[in-house]
């Protein structure tokens, strides 16, 4: 029999010729909860956070997980009680994290479009700081916290202009990036806001883009981050923390990603060397969190001869995980239950009327309907960027604990569909 290569033997591994989600088959999950449904392993997730916070040591750090990545409250609400705060985009997000419990107190949010209504919303709650991306942005915050009698806590995120080495669409920290401040103008935006009485500043941030494998971008960004925490220094303006982002990458395929213990060994002694010791350091960890600690189960609908190529059809699509359409990403597709036989070449693709509705190009497998297969490394950026294009009720996510397993959001029925919609009376 083949063996299936998987992203993360904490969650998932064979045992037996099956998938197991710990120690669930995956089988008794597609016949329990339906397909297509993400599953996410909790012991998965418990390890990543912990890897992260034990590399700081004794360093004072926040970790604060991008709720983007997987923005379910169930999963926002293990990492609370993990002790993580939260990174956040949007007011959506914000009133997420209060949903699951999480506290709103290490909450920083980030972002180029915060709407007057939402940074009301986060100065209500208390967040520890906005990330700001530009001195209109600045000056707006000001304005809704002065007009609230609130003095708002900010950093400034930086645009270092360092190439992250990943694809253009996740690259955020180019001078042509949407994203933060430019380099050189940095420290005169710092001046205008601690000048500004409706404005605290706590701290200094940085994003440099997602899915980053290789150190040199994350030491780069740091250096450029430092020279301008001197020059703040110099100025007599203090501050509190070091955001040094999310962005860590992790192993779809054959990608070798630095491990979360090099890359917080190589903030530290970034820091350290430049006399920044004492400065806390806050990271944003989304992917390299929850990614390979979910699956997407999917069951195979028909094995079709194409004229020039064979198409496994399942019953999930790009609507459920987008990420070969938008970035023609590898995502790993292995059976839940390995058959002996001879392979054959597929597109492993969904049902949705899209020629780009495909989850994998090219695959050896032995298949038949009914089938259970396994897309490996959903847990980012999967449920969290799902539609409902071609009115596709979206997919059940589930929690795998041992050998328990919950619903941690049901899947969507057919009315959930139009619902808020109406029929015209005009
Ligand atoms: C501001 C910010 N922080 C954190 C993240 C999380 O990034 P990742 O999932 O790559 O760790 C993102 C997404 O790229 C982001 O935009
Ligand atoms: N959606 C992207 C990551 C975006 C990161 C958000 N700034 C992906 O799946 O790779």
């Amino acid at each position: 029999m083949t063996s299936f290569w998987l992203p993360d033997e904490t969650g998932f591994s064979y045992r037996n010729g099956a998938l197991f989600c710990e120690d669930v088959p995956v089988t008794e999950l597609a016949d329990k909860y339906g397909t297509p449904s993400f599953i996410y392993s909790r012991k998965a997730i418990e390890t990543a956070f912990r890897d992260y916070d034990g590399a700081f040591g004794s360093h004072p750090h926040h970790i604060l997980y991008s709720v983007k990545a997987c923005s379910n409250i169930g999963i926002i609400s293990l990492l609370a009680k993990l002790g993580s705060g939260f990174d956040i985009v949007s007011g959506g997000e914000l009133l997420r994290v209060e949903a699951a419990g999480g506290d709103l107190s290490k909450v920083v949010y980030s972002g180029v479009g915060k709407t007057d209504k939402e940074i009301a919303l986060a100065l209500e709650k208390g967040i520890h700081c906005f990330n700001i991306e530009s001195v209109p942005e600045l000056n707006d915050i000001a304005r809704v916290a002065a007009s609230l009698g609130k003095v708002a806590p900010i950093a400034v995120r930086v645009n270092p202009n360092v190439d992250a080495k990943t694809h253009p669409y996740i690259s955020t920290g180019l001078k042509n990036n949407k994203f933060g401040v430019a380099y050189e103008k940095t420290v005169e935006l710092y001046k205008q806001a601690a000048a500004m009485p409706s404005i605290r500043v706590v701290g200094i941030d940085c994003h440099i883009g997602s899915q980053i494998t290789e150190l040199s971008p994350f030491a780069d960004a740091e250096e450029k981050i430092l020279d301008i925490v001197d020059q703040l220094a110099a100025e007599g303006i203090p501050l509190e923390h070091i955001d040094f982002g999310g962005g860590l990458g992790v192993c779809y395929k054959d990608e070798v990603p630095p491990s979360k213990r090099e890359f917080v060994r190589l903030i530290l002694d970034h820091l350290e060397a430049r006399g920044y010791k004492h400065l806390a350091v806050t990271l944003e960890p989304g992917r390299s969190i929850i990614a390979n600690a979910g699956i997407l189960i999917t069951r195979v609908i028909r094995d079709k001869t194409g004229e020039t190529k064979n198409f496994a059809i399942v019953d999930a699509a790009m609507n459920d995980m987008g990420r070969p359409m938008f970035y023609e990403a590898w995502m790993g597709i292995v059976p839940a239950v390995p058959r002996d036989g001879a392979t054959r070449t597929y597109d492993v693709v969904g049902p949705i009327c899209e020629s780009g509705d495909w989850l994998g190009r090219d695959r050896e497998l032995c298949i038949e309907p009914g089938d259970v297969l396994a897309i490996t490394s959903c847990g980012a950026y999967g449920m969290a960027m799902s539609s409902n294009y071609n009115s596709r009720p979206r997919a059940a996510e589930v929690l795998v604990s041992g050998s328990t397993s919950q619903v941690i959001r049901e899947r969507e029925k057919p009315e959930d569909l139009w619902r808020g919609e109406h029929l015209p009376t005009l």
